[in-house]
């Protein structure tokens, strides 16, 4: 299982480079899409230090007494934001071996959710007075990612032959996801197999920050076989979700991947889901339905229903208190 994954340095569009070094980028981001749907993201602008504040915050949070912890949980909330314990969270209905805390873009009254009468994800994001400045290292990490990810939207777009706004339209209002995840190592023990179960991303951008664990997170290849993305030091590892998926026709993959972290030390990961507009409505770009076959596969769907669909199913809430 070697490395093999594609480096893009996004600098040119964050920091409006010439169109000859834009075109540059726009190409290798495009490329590592249609080869893997997973890349390393260099030249965004954080350094190593901004990059480990969010995991340490994260790690002294899971390090708190566990009836502190669970004074966040998603059970006393809105069903998803907040804490979830150890095998709390599901995919394909088997139990995960992690605990996170999740994050999500404020709404305010007149927002679908609300006007929906719905209870999940019509809460405000836990504020826990412990660790320190919780809130406001949230805010800010925020803020850098949306940057980052309408970077990277933009030079997907040009990869793409659009414009390079293109899509600020659709991401502008974004109804982002940030997870703050905690992995104790896989024990025997503990009789649980994986960490994290095979799954693709159902947004649009995963900007993902990993501690240094090597081996843990798997990236299944075109070939079949599954490739570990080792954490380098100061990139993020991108991928692609669902409904990039579904904007380019399969052009670019949602790529399946797992986490098994069986190493002696405690993981921390922060993803963070830059998603379209809660409201927009994601359908096969018509580019991108040439280059396929010149059908689109799939019917246009509105991504807040999309995300719903996917949050009711994830969690197990039947400890609900
Ligand atoms: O922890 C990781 O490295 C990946 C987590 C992940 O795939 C997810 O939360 O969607
Ligand atoms: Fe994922």
């Amino acid at each position: 299982m070697t490395n093999a994954l594609p480096i893009v340095d996004i600098s040119a569009f964050l920091n409006n480079g010439s169109l000859e070094e834009k075109r540059k980028t726009a190409k290798s981001l495009h490329d590592a899409c249609v080869q893997f749907g997973f890349l390393y993201l260099k030249g965004h602008g954080l350094s190593i230090e901004e990059m480990a504040e969010i995991r340490t915050l994260s790690k002294e949070f899971f390090d708190l007494p566990e009836e502190e912890k669970q004074a966040i949980s998603i059970s006393k909330n809105d069903l998803a934001r907040g804490y979830q314990k150890l095998g709390q969270n599901i995919t394909l209905y088997a139990q995960d071996w992690h605990e996170g805390v999740d994050l999500y873009a404020p709404v305010d009254d007149d927002h679908i959710i609300k006007k929906r009468g719905l209870k999940t994800l019509a809460g405000k994001n836990p504020q826990p007075p412990r660790p320190p400045n919780f809130s406001k290292i949230v805010d800010e990490y925020v803020l850098k990612m949306r940057k980052i990810g309408m970077a990277t939207m933009s030079a997907m777009a040009m990869g793409l032959g659009l414009d390079e706004r293109y899509f600020d339209k659709y991401m502008e209002n974004s109804f982002w996801v940030m997870r703050l995840i905690g992995y104790p190592p896989l024990k025997k023990v503990d009789n649980v197999g994986i960490s994290c179960g095979e799954h693709t991303d159902y947004g649009c951008l995963t900007i993902l920050n990993t501690d240094e664990t090597t081996g843990a997170l798997q990236v299944l290849s075109k070939s079949g076989e599954w490739i570990t993305a080792d954490p380098i030091p100061g990139h993020f590892v991108i991928n692609i979700g669902d409904m990039v998926n579904n904007w380019t026709n399969d052009l670019y993959k949602s790529t399946l991947h797992r986490v098994i972290h069986t190493k002696t030390n405690y993981r921390v990961s922060v993803p963070f889901f830059f998603e379209p507009n809660f409201d927009a409505v994601i359908e096969p770009l018509p580019i991108c339905v040439e280059q396929t076959g010149g059908k689109p596969k799939y019917e246009p769907i509105m991504y807040g229903d999309h995300l719903l669909s996917k949050v009711t199913n994830n969690f197990d809430v039947s400890d609900g208190k």
